[in-house]
């Protein structure tokens, strides 16, 4: 049965287009079927995977970034086909979620050993999302990363537009709705995680499992300036989760309310504000999973 390879040579800056000559070349050592496609615009990966899933394709390989990944599922929620990750992006958290290495050829190899699994995904407006969502600074910061940030990659990209945004960043009372429970806050950002990082190695939410059939809630409240300058690394170990102003949730059904200066992301990319219904969407997707989980 065919494998479909889907490639973004846009994910990762350069990246993407200065591995694939290699990444190609381990493909190739499995011995499987491939049928290879480049995406030519935002969004053409969605199309890319669902074109995969009528074709009854065995599994989808999209080489990129967490952008990619996501549209892929949104192609491929539901389906059989398995979502086989190589991740050559910025950011690449889902991959660090769950084990998949940051070394593109050493994930082939994990791909090729791992197992299928069914895995949650999250629903959000209209569309799916496979690793995290937030709202508040964390999509500030990633709307300055979309803009031109990745001029610089990796870490260092999302720790200075941290620091440009958190110039001018004020934190907003928002209503946050976890399974029917109301919760009011004035917050710097809430996340809404089906993986463990975002943001570039941010261990948000340490206590999230993919298929656990829950989404998990990070919530950070009004800290000050000298309180968030002290605390911000700690994010990265997921130690926050100690400081009394970081509450953690778990739950199926999620509603935000606020203010609609609050920006929101999606997996990393602007989509539209409050308000905004989050929901689990239990084994909607096969994953080709490294065996070492
Ligand atoms: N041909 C194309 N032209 C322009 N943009 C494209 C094209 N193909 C895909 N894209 C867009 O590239 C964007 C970036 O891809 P992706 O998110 O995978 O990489 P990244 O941002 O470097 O990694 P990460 O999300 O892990 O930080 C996606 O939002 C996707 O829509």
């Amino acid at each position: 049965m065919e494998n479909h390879v889907i490639v973004n040579f846009h994910a990762g800056r350069h990246k993407t287009k200065q591995l694939w000559h290699q990444v190609r070349e381990d493909l190739r050592k499995t011995g499987w079927y491939l049928v290879e496609h480049e995406t030519r615009y935002p969004g053409h990966a969605t199309v890319l995977a669902q074109e995969a899933v009528k074709q009854g394709a065995k599994r989808l390989i999209a080489v990129g970034g967490d952008g990619t990944l996501n549209e892929a599922v949104n192609g491929l929620a539901g389906s059989r086909v398995a979502l086989g990750v190589i991740p050559t992006g910025t950011g690449n958290d889902f991959a660090r979620s769950v084990g998949i290495s940051a070394d593109p050829l050493q994930a082939i190899v994990q791909m090729y050993t791992g197992k299928e699994q069914r895995i949650d995904l999250g629903w959000v407006g209209e569309r799916y999302f496979l690793n995290a969502c937030g709202i508040g600074f964390d999509a500030q910061v990633a709307n300055l990363i979309n803009e031109g940030f990745k001029k610089i990659t990796g870490k260092t990209a999302y720790l200075l537009a941290a620091v440009k945004v958190f110039l001018s960043f004020r934190p907003q009372p928002v209503l946050i709705e976890v399974d029917g429970k109301i919760i009011e806050k004035k917050i710097v950002l809430v996340a809404v995680t089906n993986g463990r990082y975002y943001g570039g190695g941010i261990k948000i939410s340490p206590r999230a499992e993919v298929d656990d059939g829950l989404l998990d809630i990070c919530i950070v409240e009004d800290l000050s300036r000298p309180q968030f300058v002290k605390n911000f690394p700690s994010i990265y170990s997921g130690e926050h989760v100690k400081h009394p102003k970081v509450s953690l949730l778990q739950g199926r059904r999620i509603v935000v309310k606020g203010n609609e200066v609050l920006k929101a992301h999606i997996d990393g990319e602007i989509n539209g504000g409050l308000p905004l219904s989050y929901s689990v969407q239990p084994g909607a997707l096969s994953l080709l999973m490294p065996v070492n989980m």
